[in-house]
């Protein structure tokens, strides 16, 4: 029994060990891939950086040997043996002293220059690299998702840290590494004891160290979220988006103190790791205070006992002094790269994502669409935990002929377009382009056939022309095609009247002085449409697109609408009866199932739910 608890003991001990020992090589491949990146953003920066720390290495020992010297010669000058190559050693000395200062104090700036040009070099091409992959990420799943926002958090505020660090940790190595050996071998020939309890006070401070760059990571990450939150406060306090509700409902105070309590426990988790930091540096220095007392000592006695001269207790003190600071700083250094390498693991954990709604990699060719889309035994829902929201939906959308979709609240329609256009792919069954599963498509190449308005389109802070131009990016720039796409939307006379026509800045706070313009709801859903038509897709997704939209507006919009969709397959999505009329066939979605599918006329006559809806509308009317 005993034998095997000690067989456990060892076990436990020998993967420990292991532990450590993949961990520590982890940590190495880390420093290289690290040290590899900040080389490849800058190389000459990065090389002579690393040449002048190394340089820097042996100024220590060059200054405490010049003390050795002086203090030997002007032993002897006191003593009255004073000759003249005596003088000229010493004037050598003096000039080498003088040389080792000017090249410390010109080298010092010239390496924050290098840190500080190495440092824009990484953050700009670590941060494209993070923003280029979060671009790449497809579907809305992962933005769903608040471990990514903490990785994406985490990666993009410290990414130039970590290639940065490995530099410096890389840097400050090589040069301590040099003080120290050149200085070890200085105080070897004093006392090896001494050298061996100096280097034994080395163990508690790397404990420490790191225990402490763990604790720092794991702060971070825990304040995280909290971070999220609070500057989420602190831009609803400030943004003119939310200033009307915030002062209409006098919500000031309220976001305030949201605020104020988020921050709050945000310090207060980093004042607990730094307290920790404290109590742990404090111990260290009173360790390293004492043996640096016992070796001042122990120079001093031999010294006294004849053994030493005065250059040699010279030497000898800053030798002990020199190989603490230096391996206090290699002790720092190390537990700084394995800051780093936990920061960097949040970038290469980042870069690592998959996307899961691409499941075929080698897409098929999108022919345009001839007979149409089927969804097949479509059921979705948003997660395991999450009730179905489409359940066994079987639906034809015809080529070249409008579907309107009807249904209450919450019935699943948005959901079924999200589907359409691979932000999210059915959980269960399949959406066929001609008999050919959408996922088959580049989802690139597909959602190019699809022009879409959602409920909740975006109003980007950029000129009228972008806004609309950005439905198709490759020809933002050319104003005749934006024209044509305001035109069909009915905006182009309501852009023209303003003072900059389409070159208007619409948003309050990024225009210059007062040339910022905005629009009214139903305006900017007008300029929404003209961005959709400004891509000529195949299909084209209308959610909603005259929620805001007043009566006219509306009705000039479906006097057009049949020539407007001529030549597209469309989906169409509104609450508002009168204008599901217009499309050649009206689905209705219950509680994520299709009831009912027809013409108007076929839906009425049948007296369901279509039927009901219908004329509980027509009836407010009257
Ligand atoms: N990202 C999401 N995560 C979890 N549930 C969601 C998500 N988006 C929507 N839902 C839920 O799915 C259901 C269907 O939502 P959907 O937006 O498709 O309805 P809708 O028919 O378009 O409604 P409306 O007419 O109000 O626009 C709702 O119950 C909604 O709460």
């Amino acid at each position: 029994m005993l034998l095997r608890v000690e067989e456990q003991g060892k076990q436990k001990k020998k993967s420990k060990v292991r532990l450590w020992v993949s961990n520590g090589s982890d940590a190495v491949k880390a420093m290289g891939q690290m040290s590899l990146l900040a080389l490849r953003a800058q190389p000459l920066c990065f090389l002579v950086l690393v040449l002048l720390q190394g340089l820097q290495g042996f100024f220590p020992l060059i200054t405490a040997w010049i003390a050795k010297i002086v203090f030997d010669l002007l032993a002897q000058g006191i003593q009255g043996h004073a000759s003249p190559s005596m003088m000229q050693s010493l004037w050598l000395a003096l000039a080498t002293q003088a040389l080792v200062l000017i090249c410390g104090a010109v080298m010092s700036p010239a390496s924050q220059y290098l840190n500080a040009e190495l440092t824009r070099k990484l953050t700009l091409s670590m941060k494209s690299t993070i923003y280029r992959k979060i671009n790449s990420l497809v579907g809305l799943e992962y933005f769903e998702n608040a471990e990514l926002h903490d990785t994406i958090q985490v990666a993009t505020n410290n990414a130039q840290i970590g290639p940065l660090q490995a530099v410096n940790t890389f840097t400050a190595l090589l040069q301590g590494l040099i003080t120290l050996f050149s200085f070890l071998a200085v105080l070897l020939a004093f006392n090896p004891l001494l050298v061996a309890l100096i280097a034994l006070a080395v163990i508690p401070q790397l404990y420490a160290q790191f225990k402490l760059s763990q604790k720092r990571f794991n702060t971070v990450m825990t304040n995280s979220p909290r971070e999220r939150q609070a500057s989420y406060y602190g831009q609803v306090l400030s943004i003119a988006q939310f200033v009307k509700e915030l002062q209409l409902f006098n919500l000031g105070g309220y976001f305030l103190r949201k605020f104020v309590a988020t921050t709050e426990t945000i310090y207060q988790e980093q004042r607990d790791e730094q307290q920790q930091a404290l109590r742990w540096q404090v111990l260290l220095a009173l360790l390293a205070g004492g043996i640096s007392t016992i070796a001042f000592v122990l120079v001093v006695t031999q010294a006294f006992a004849g053994n030493l001269s005065l250059g040699d207790v010279a030497l000898y003190t800053s030798a002990i002094a020199s190989i603490q600071a230096a391996l206090t700083g290699l002790v720092l250094a190390l537990s700084r790269s394995n800051d780093s390498v936990l920061f960097f693991r949040q970038y290469t954990s980042l870069l690592s994502l998959g996307s899961p709604p691409t499941k075929h990699h080698t897409y098929k060719p999108l022919e345009p669409l001839a007979s149409g889309i089927t969804l097949q035994d479509v059921s979705f829902r948003y997660g395991e935990q999450h009730p179905w929201t489409l359940r066994h939906v079987n639906l034809f959308l015809p080529a070249q002929q409008c579907l309107a979709l009807v249904g209450l609240n919450g019935s699943g329609k948005t959901t079924l377009v999200k589907l359409l256009t691979r932000l999210y792919d059915p959980t269960e069954g399949q959406i066929l382009w001609d008999g050919i599963d959408i996922r088959e498509f580049d989802p690139v190449e597909l959602r190019q056939q699809m022009g879409a308005i959602f409920q909740d389109f975006t109003r980007y802070d950029l000129s009228v022309q972008e806004n609309i131009g950005l439905g198709n990016v490759e020809h933002v720039e050319n104003l005749h095609l934006v024209e044509q796409a305001a035109m069909k939307a009915g905006m182009h006379e309501r852009i023209e009247a303003l003072p900059r026509a389409y070159q208007s800045i619409l948003s309050k706070w990024l225009a210059p002085k007062d040339e910022g313009v905005d629009f009214s709801g139903g305006e900017w859903q007008k300029l929404a449409l003209a961005r959709m038509f400004m891509r000529n897709s195949q299909m084209l997704i209308l959610d909603e697109p005259t929620a805001a939209l007043d009566a006219e507006a509306e009705y000039d919009l479906y006097q057009h609408f049949k020539q407007l969709m001529r030549g597209h397959t469309c989906l169409l999505i509104t609450h508002r009866f009168s204008t599901v009329r217009m499309a050649d066939t009206i689905a209705v979605l219950e509680h994520g199932q299709i009831t009912e599918v027809g013409t108007h006329a076929d839906l009425l006559a049948r007296e369901q739910t279509y039927a009901r809806f219908y004329t509980m509308q027509a009836e407010s009317y009257q």
